[in-house]
């Protein structure tokens, strides 16, 4: 296995982007980053890789202002840098864009790029002209008139890479970009990649995807414990080999699994149908039957309903008609408590609102949803001993890397929120769960485990309605696909012959020219 280690020591000054030397970071409890060397040749993708908790987001944090680091220098084309805030980290040059989008649906593209800079080209024909040439000059097929709630995942994403491109952004941190997109639109993305390093833009990339590493970056440099292991050439390691760098020690190799898939119905929709307002309908008589010990994958792209068919499974919205059953009883009409404490575990899409109090310490969180069940409760009142104990059980079984279960869930990496999460709601047994986007943000090791959690429960007999954008995923956890495009479910895909790339004309409608929404 080639390191580029050595050769990145030896790279010119001059064709240095980025050089991160001796960073240390502290919190409470965790070294996050421990003696961090990095350095990022100009015109390369450079892609940062490791285990969820390894100290990834930190280090690119403080490379964006948002974290001061307790030791170490950062110097940018081979000057030194201070960097107090992102606006200094902008100066510098250097801009990021985050998992997340931030950007205002009912505005225009032109009015989201501008806000906030304003004073570069005004809010005009200047900033209106300027969008253009670099929407031009980088293939992103950005149109400042567009309103931004018209767009799809990928053109998003286009007009955020443009926004920090807008700033004068020489340098750019894309953290996981590729988790939301389909893989016409990786391709896509890696295209403008392409054509941004042409033009001597310098591209930081943190990737759980080792596949898509391998492909798009000139330069990996693997993370593990908060320390640099070694910056690696792709040309000259598998995925297999990242993984174990990253982990440190070999991989099991995967088993292949039996079918599980019973006669059983756990949880049967039958012509559930959503609409909003006058326009198209969001779910659109959608009929869906989950076996014991089956798997269901949705793939779809976002928007497509699939969000709003779990709001309906779980309670949380009514549908305008139709019919779901949990085994033999109607739960149509009711609440989200009585379904969970009934035995449908819900993993949700949005962890920080929907799963975690993240001021609140974990063992707490271990009790969020589940404060009628056991172990949290004794009689009436919360048993916060049993509810401890049970909190460092999930913490031992699922690998929560965390110094204590008393830390907030909010000082944990995404990752380790995620398992934690899914720890939580895989401990009350349950018959269905509805899992949406279970190991988004999770490295591909703990990924594996928990695919194996849910196959073990699956073997006892749970039914999961599993949404994911993880095409990989859904292929290899799913007995079944089904494609949702425009509130509508297509037929059934057998995960053992489909392909990514046959799922994903399904979903953008290729397939039938059908758009997604
Ligand atoms: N604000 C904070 N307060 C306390 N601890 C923190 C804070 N931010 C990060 N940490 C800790 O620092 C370590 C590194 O976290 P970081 O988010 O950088 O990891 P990561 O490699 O990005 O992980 P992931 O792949 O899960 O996103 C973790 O142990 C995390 O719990």
């Amino acid at each position: 296995m080639a390191t580029t280690a050595s050769a990145a020591q030896a790279v010119p000054q001059t064709e240095v982007a980025v050089e991160l030397h001796g960073i240390t970071k502290r919190f409470p409890g965790v070294v996050a980053n421990h003696d961090v060397e990095i350095t990022v040749r100009r015109g390369t993708v450079h892609a940062i890789v490791g285990e969820n908790g390894a100290g990834k987001s930190t280090l690119m944090k403080i490379l964006y202002g948002v974290q001061r680091p307790d030791e170490g220098a950062i110097a940018v084309n081979g000057q030194q840098v201070d960097l107090h805030s992102p606006t200094d980290a902008i100066k510098a040059g250097i801009g990021m864009v985050f998992q997340h989008f931030m950007l205002a649906d009912n505005l225009t593209v032109l009015e989201n790029v501008v806000l906030g800079a304003e004073k570069l080209h005004g809010i005009g024909g200047g900033a209106r002209k300027e969008i253009e040439r670099i929407s031009q000059a980088y293939g992103l097929g950005v149109r400042p008139g567009d309103l931004v709630a018209d767009l799809g995942v990928g053109a998003r994403q286009r007009v955020e890479i443009l926004k920090v491109l807008y700033r004068g952004a020489k340098i750019l941190i894309l953290d996981e970009p590729t988790a939301v997109l389909v893989p016409q639109e990786v391709d896509e993305l890696f295209d403008n990649l392409a054509e941004l390093k042409a033009e001597g833009l310098t591209v930081l990339f943190i990737s759980h995807k080792l596949d898509e590493v391998l492909k798009v970056a000139d330069d990996i440099t693997v993370i593990r414990r908060g320390t640099t292991v070694q910056t690696v050439d792709p040309k000259s390691v598998t995925a297999r080999q990242l993984a174990e760098l990253m982990v440190g020690s070999e991989l099991p190799t995967p088993q292949t699994e039996e079918s599980t898939v019973t006669d059983t119905v756990a949880l049967e929709i039958r012509d559930v149908t959503l609409s909003a307002g006058a326009g198209p309908k969001v779910l659109d008589d959608i009929d869906l039957t989950i076996h014991a010990g089956e798997v269901v994958g949705i793939a779809g792209v976002e928007g497509n309903g699939q969000a709003e068919l779990v709001e309906v499974v779980m309670g949380m919205r009514d549908a305008d008609a139709g019919r779901i059953r949990f085994g033999d009883v109607d739960i149509t009409d009711w609440h989200t408590r009585e379904i969970r404490e009934a035995g449908i575990g819900y993993i949700p899409e949005d962890r920080h609102r929907h799963a975690l109090l993240l001021d609140a310490p974990l063992w707490e969180n271990r009790i969020l949803g589940h404060q009628t069940e056991e172990p949290n409760i004794n009689g009436f009142l919360i048993d916060a001993k049993d509810a401890k104990a049970d909190t460092q059980r999930i913490v031992d079984q699922y690998d929560v890397r965390t110094p204590s279960i008393h830390v907030t869930a909010g000082s944990l990496s995404g990752g380790n929120q995620q398992k934690l999460i899914i720890g939580r709601e895989m401990s009350h047994a349950p018959k269905v769960l509805v899992a949406a986007h279970p190991t988004r943000g999770v490295d591909v090791g703990a990924q594996s485990a928990i695919w194996d959690h849910i196959r073990e429960a699956r073997r006892e007999g749970l039914g999961v309605l599993l949404i994911s954008a993880d095409l990989d995923e859904l292929i290899g956890l799913s007995d079944t696909i089904r494609v949702i495009l425009r509130g509508r479910l297509s037929g059934e895909f057998d995960p053992d012959s489909v392909t990514a790339e046959q799922l994903g004309a399904a979903m953008t409608g290729a397939d039938t020219k059908e758009e997604p929404a």
